[in-house]
């Protein structure tokens, strides 16, 4: 007989902590231990819900205000009562028209005209060079670790002369000459042991240097200082480069500043452990480039899943869209850029002429208007893959492809270089990396097919690997803050607002969304195609003689709209006498 519900049984008692066995009381703490864990998570996860619920009501909010300013439009435009007492009704067409928004009208991208009075930031506005004296160590202490390094070769009983040491800003790096009939595998193979003697957390190798008749062993500093990026951009380098889309990345070990040529590159991948400086370095990137280009020669769209890292450049005038958070927004925008790419195609085939150097440079001598840049920045690119991945991955790579000559330029990041992130069509459409310090040889691997950003110390320290050269470069990355990037944001917001003109659209959504659902139910021949979605949905079959039942209506209409929701990838194709497979579950029924 079943015990009824209100009967439960007493808890068993509880017996005194101090009267259990060591061993019970061990399990017992074990067991709290794993308790507090759950429970942590749980609280977690509550919280992470709640987020996700008021992000929701937000978004609600939005589309019912929406909806609401909608209707008021159409009451506005709504015939007034005749004072005869007779009421107009409005046609059709009329109400059809009362109730499609306007469409809207984007602006034009700016002309020179427009900005004739617009100032490039001053360099005034970054943080002040002094800092930076150009002599990293003192040179007792470097002959200090000279000699350390070369009783750890000599305890190892390696042949090798520690040469000279090149003191950089963030690591030393000595010359080691190996001695005749030394691999230089002996010294590589030593990288731990020498990280022990020169009390350094890691050290990297280059065996040999190339081009050299060295080993390079870089030991990174004790104590470093961040470099300013007034100072790169106050280098005669960056002032007399005559590169296409200067990018200052950073400085190398000799104290070179080095640059990367963003219309040569043609696009870049930027990879790193969470912390290892990819945000900082965007921003000497976004910074290079709006120190060197006005509204009219440069535009930018940014895409930043994570929300805050982009928050801080949303009124540069530079933006052609509002820096764009959702990942969903983000596959519109890329197909807008696809878009764009192949309408600039068409504009340079109308002119006869191959790449954008070309164009402008006929648009100069024959008074049409000149072409900007494009540059697209993505910081983290995981977050979109994870929505939409071949979708991304498609436009990603079309763009790579192709996009080059027309001016458009792409710059991803991402802190999880995994091969689902980072897939073989982005690799190979990649060739200009960047790698940041990475947890493991694997994921150094999958950026810069060899290891050695497992070595890297954070804050700034990278391997660059430019275009076409099969060659790594170690740099220091400068260093901007918030601080800096608002006063320069600020004087540019205070002189121009930007003019948003990326159009997205929503058949451009990823697959499978609401929105996307519902539009193409809208563009579907059959009114009726809705009802039958939801009756499938809602009772998991799919079949004729079932819908024709359930909607009454005749095989013909029943079938061919069974035809069109499997062409739609609703439903699966009939197999054998199995029933049809359904794709589509009633909460994905929220049509737009
Ligand atoms: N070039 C640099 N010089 C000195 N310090 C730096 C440099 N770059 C980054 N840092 C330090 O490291 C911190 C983290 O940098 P950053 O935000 O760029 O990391 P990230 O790789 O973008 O991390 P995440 O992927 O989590 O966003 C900075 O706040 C700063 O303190």
């Amino acid at each position: 007989m079943p015990t009824p519900a209100t009967s439960l049984p007493d808890p068993i008692p509880e017996t005194p902590r101090e009267e259990l066995e060591p061993a019970q009381n061990q399990h017992l703490s074990d067991d709290e231990r794993q308790l507090a864990a759950w429970r942590e998570g749980l609280e977690q996860r509550l919280e992470e819900r709640a987020q996700i619920r008021a992000r929701h009501r937000d978004q609600l909010e939005d589309a019912y205000e929406h909806l609401q300013s909608l209707r008021d439009g159409v009451n506005d435009r709504a015939v007034p009562d005749d004072p005869s007492g007779f009421v107009t009704v409005p046609d059709a067409a009329e109400v059809a028209a009362a109730a499609a928004p306007e469409p809207v009208r984007l602006p034009d991208p700016f002309t020179p005209e427009d900005l004739v009075n617009y100032q490039m930031p001053s360099l005034e506005l970054l943080r002040s060079a002094e800092g930076d004296v150009g002599v990293y160590r003192q040179p007792e202490d470097v002959a200090v670790d000279k000699a350390k390094l070369q009783d750890a070769l000599d305890s190892f009983a390696v042949d090798a002369l520690v040469q000279d040491a090149i003191v950089g800003p963030r690591v030393t790096q000595y010359l080691v000459r190996p001695g005749f009939g030394v691999r230089v595998e002996a010294i590589a193979s030593l990288d731990k042991n020498i990280a022990l003697a020169m009390s350094a957390n890691a050290v990297r190798i280059q065996a040999p240097i190339p081009g050299e008749q060295f080993v390079g062993v870089e030991v990174p500093h004790q104590h470093s200082a961040p470099l300013a990026l007034r100072s790169s951009l106050e280098n005669a380098a960056w002032r007399g480069s005559t590169a296409d889309l200067p990018l200052m990345l950073g400085v190398d070990v000799t104290g070179r500043h080095v640059m990367l040529d963003l219309a040569k590159a043609p696009h870049a991948l930027i990879a790193g452990a969470t912390g290892a400086g990819k945000s900082v370095c965007i921003s000497n990137l976004i910074l290079s480039l709006i120190y060197r280009f006005r509204p009219d020669e440069l535009e930018l769209v940014l895409i930043d899943p994570k929300i805050v890292e982009f928050a801080i450049y949303r009124d540069l005038p530079h933006l052609i869209h509002p820096v764009v958070t959702d990942p969903k927004q983000a596959c519109q925008a890329l197909k807008w850029l696809v878009r764009e790419m192949e309408r600039r195609y068409q504009v340079l085939a109308e002119k006869s002429v191959r790449n954008l150097a070309g164009y402008n440079a006929k648009a100069t001598a024959e008074g049409f208007a000149k072409l900007p840049y494009i540059v697209l920045v993505i910081d983290e690119l995981a977050d979109l893959m994870m929505t939409a991945p071949q979708e991304i991955e498609g436009s990603i790579a079309r763009l790579a492809q192709m996009s080059r000559a027309v001016g458009i330029h792409t710059v991803l990041a991402t802190q999880r270089p995994s091969v689902n992130v980072i897939t073989g069509v982005i690799k190979a459409n990649y060739p200009t990396r960047i790698a940041f310090q990475v947890s493991s040889q694997v994921d150094s691997r999958t950026i810069i097919d060899g290891k050695g950003a497992e070595s890297l110390q954070g804050r700034g320290d990278m391997l660059f690997s430019p275009p076409g050269i099969g060659r790594l470069q170690r740099l220091q990355a400068p260093y901007v803050d918030d601080a800096e990037i608002e006063a320069v944001v600020g004087s540019l917001k205070a002189q121009v607002q930007p003019r948003y003109r990326v159009e997205l659209r929503a058949e451009d959504a990823p697959g499978g969304s609401e929105d996307a659902m519902g539009a193409t139910l809208e563009a579907g021949a059959d009114p009726m195609l809705k009802d039958a979605l939801e009756v499938i949905a809602t009772q998991g079959r799919a079949s004729t003689s079932y819908l024709q039942r359930r909607l009454k209506i005749g095989y013909n209409r029943a079938a061919s709209l069974i035809e069109e929701l499997e062409e739609r990838h609703y439903i699966g194709p009939q197999v054998g006498n199995n029933p049809r497979e359904i794709f589509v579950q009633p909460e994905d029924l929220q049509f737009a």
